[in-house]
């Protein structure tokens, strides 16, 4: 595992418990309660870079507490579908919270991204599990990128992608411009090529005829699902996770029914870092 990892255990008394070779660890030994130290941020902050997703269990923190913990990697932002009575960033999501739009969280996708700088992350907390089901998938979007065969990544290379939230939000009578971004982004941070297309926001190429487009995000969807990109997480009451929006996709499991799932959200503001191009290949 990575030197980072093993820098953190040794320094700040961290447990930290890879869930994959390259998505996902869940870390132990902090109390998200608390105001973090320079340190422990610091090695959060690099333990997420390289972990892309990190996972937190049994943390009893309250809305301020989420609010201050997902502070301490941007500024927070409030989305446009609005925030719990209490907290305005403190988003809610359950098939109740997003009854008037036609948002769904079960596809393979990244958050805000028809904004021109999507959120860098987000921190979700469990708040009511349902009794069976509901987890959450992470896929690695570098781990996607390397596995496409050859002629998929020369397809996809130089493409950009719309992302259209219009649509998704047409029942709420709200306004929004359609965005392009390239489907394969470097990461602001890493350096890595990270595939990055959002299918819950009817993605298609520009340049491509839709027919075409249609076909090459069909062959695509079926690299994103290959489990080997995959951390999966189960719930439980007071687990929490923060992920870095910028590295890959996720999905949240729609296979329990009618029983009742709130999760509540901290989307942690935009990435301001410039998209650098890409060098070719
Ligand atoms: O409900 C979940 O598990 C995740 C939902 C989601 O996609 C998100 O919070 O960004
Ligand atoms: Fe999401």
């Amino acid at each position: 595992m990575s030197a980072v990892l093993d820098q953190v255990r040794e320094t700040l008394g961290l447990t930290v418990t890879p869930v994959s070779p390259t998505i996902g660890a869940e870390v132990a030994g902090i109390d998200l309660r608390q105001t973090l130290s320079r340190e422990q941020r610091d090695a959060l902050k690099a333990l997420l870079l390289d972990r892309k997703v990190l996972f937190f269990r049994d943390q009893d923190i309250t809305r301020d507490q989420q609010l201050a913990f997902a502070a301490n990697f941007g500024e927070v932002y409030a989305h446009p579908t609005g925030g719990v009575e209490t907290h305005r960033a403190v988003q809610p999501i359950s098939a109740e919270a997003f009854k008037k739009y036609d948002i769904r969280e079960n596809h393979w996708h990244t958050d805000t991204s028809w904004r021109v700088n999507p959120s860098f992350g987000a921190v979700l907390k469990a708040v009511h599990i349902p009794e069976v089901g509901g987890d959450t998938i992470w896929a690695d979007g570098h781990a996607i990128w390397k596995g496409l065969p050859d002629d998929l990544k020369a397809a996809v290379d130089e493409l950009y992608v719309i992302h259209d939230y219009q649509d998704a939000l047409n029942r709420s009578g709200e306004r929004y411009p359609l965005t392009a971004h390239p489907a394969i982004r470097t990461h602001p941070e890493t350096g890595q090529e990270i595939f990055w297309i959002n299918y819950s926001l009817k993605p298609r190429f520009v340049d491509l005829a839709p027919d075409e487009s249609k076909a090459l995000l069909a062959r695509l969807y079926d690299e994103v699902k290959k489990p080997e990109h995959h951390a999966r997480f189960r719930w439980r009451p007071n687990s929490v996770a923060l992920w870095d929006n910028r590295a890959g996709l996720h999905y949240a499991v729609r296979d329990y029914g009618d029983f009742p799932r709130v999760m509540e959200r901290v989307l942690i503001g935009s990435d301001d870092a410039p998209y650098r191009e890409r060098k070719p290949a």
